[in-house]
């Protein structure tokens, strides 16, 4: 009797000393994933297992039907997450001030594909997953759809309830003529290192540039000049966007020769004078930059790895997690 309560007293004392233990690591679980954002890689696991295969064949469709999709999805997701964070605040319909109104969102293309893929999503799970992740893995499956790496991405993300405005996109963005310095600023904001920074870049991989973009590079005063250009390149640039153009926002040139794959011909290009827009051209010329740009242009696993830490790091970006934002129900709306 004795010895029986002297093993229960012990018992007490184990499971109190257990239930610490778990508290302690629940703790330390919880102070975890707040600094991880509050993303985890199973969030879905339960409220809509298959989210992911949905938004593969989705995308891989619409990338059949248009192959510049994938490019667009990146560009997206990019922006995005310049403003507000990753919280699918571009998707929303644009009024008369909101940040689809900013010239720096000029070519933007593709917005309502998410909305379309969110609608295959809701069928499935309705009201569980965000715009925001969508957006996410939709530009996850570009990547990988391209040819480039497949990243592993956290979910848990939850939409904005509210507009950015047109002014915060302005500051937000990069003006097309940002050079080497400013980009890195941005960069390390997101908490960025040189070598991601430079990875990040190689997203010009895929897609194109309109003329306008490119008019103050091309015919500019000082400053812009080409002077980084081959001149060859040169030439078929501006043969492609002829000065005083009328169309210099509808004709365009592709980033790099290989636009549908995401491959570092990027590198290559730039470091032979080809780079399009002013931080392309300077990226090999810069002296912290350019042993990236050389080690990318003929170690593509090395590009990978590197693109798909930056990756991680801008999709992470100012999320809004927990309780925080919504769930929308049409991407396009908040409701
Ligand atoms: C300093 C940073 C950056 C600048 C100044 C910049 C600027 C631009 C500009 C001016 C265009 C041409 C848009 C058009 O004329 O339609 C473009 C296209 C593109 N950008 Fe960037 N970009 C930057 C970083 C990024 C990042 C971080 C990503 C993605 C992770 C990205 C992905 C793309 C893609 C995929 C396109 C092609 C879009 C399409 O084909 O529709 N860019 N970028
Ligand atoms: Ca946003």
């Amino acid at each position: 009797m004795r010895k029986g309560s002297l093993f229960t007293n012990l018992g007490r004392k184990m499971a109190q000393k257990d239930v610490l233990l778990v508290l302690i690591l629940l703790l330390v679980f919880r102070l975890f994933e707040v600094e991880s954002g509050g993303l985890s890689y199973n969030f879905y696991d339960q409220s809509c297992p298959h989210v992911e295969y949905i938004v593969k064949a989705g995308l891989q469709a619409m990338s059949l039907i248009d192959p510049t999709t994938p490019a667009a999805m990146l560009r997206l997701m990019f922006h995005d997450c310049q403003v507000q964070g990753c919280d699918a605040s571009i998707l929303l319909d644009p009024d008369k001030a909101t940040e689809m109104i900013s010239t720096k969102n000029f070519g933007i293309r593709k917005r309502e594909s998410i909305t379309l893929i969110k609608s295959m999503v809701e069928a499935a799970c309705p009201e569980q997953v965000s715009c925001a992740d969508i957006l996410i893995l939709a530009a996850r499956e570009a990547v990988a759809a391209s040819g480039g790496p497949r990243i592993e991405v956290p979910l848990g993300r939850r939409d904005s309830s509210a507009a950015p405005s047109s002014e915060l996109a302005d500051a937000s963005l990069p003006p097309a003529n940002i050079g080497v310095d400013g980009m890195l600023l941005m960069f390390a904001e997101k908490g960025m290192t040189i070598e991601e920074s430079v990875a990040i870049m190689g997203a010009h991989s895929l897609g194109i540039t309109h003329c306008s973009n490119i008019l103050s590079r091309l015919y500019g005063p000082q400053g812009d000049k080409p002077d980084l250009m081959e001149p060859g390149f040169e030439m078929l640039v501006r043969f492609s966007c002829p000065i005083g153009s009328l169309t210099s926002k509808t004709s365009f040139v592709l980033n790099d020769p290989t636009t549908l794959l995401f491959d570092n011909q990027y590198y290559i290009n730039a470091m032979s004078g080809r780079g399009l827009l002013r931080v392309d051209a300077e990226l090999p010329s810069d002296p912290r930059t350019a042993p990236f740009v050389r080690r990318f242009a003929v170690d593509q696993d090395s590009f990978f790895r590197a693109f798909s830490s930056a990756f991680l790091k801008l999709s992470s970006s100012g999320v809004l997690t927990g309780k925080q934002g919504l769930i929308r129900k049409s991407c396009n709306v908040i409701r």
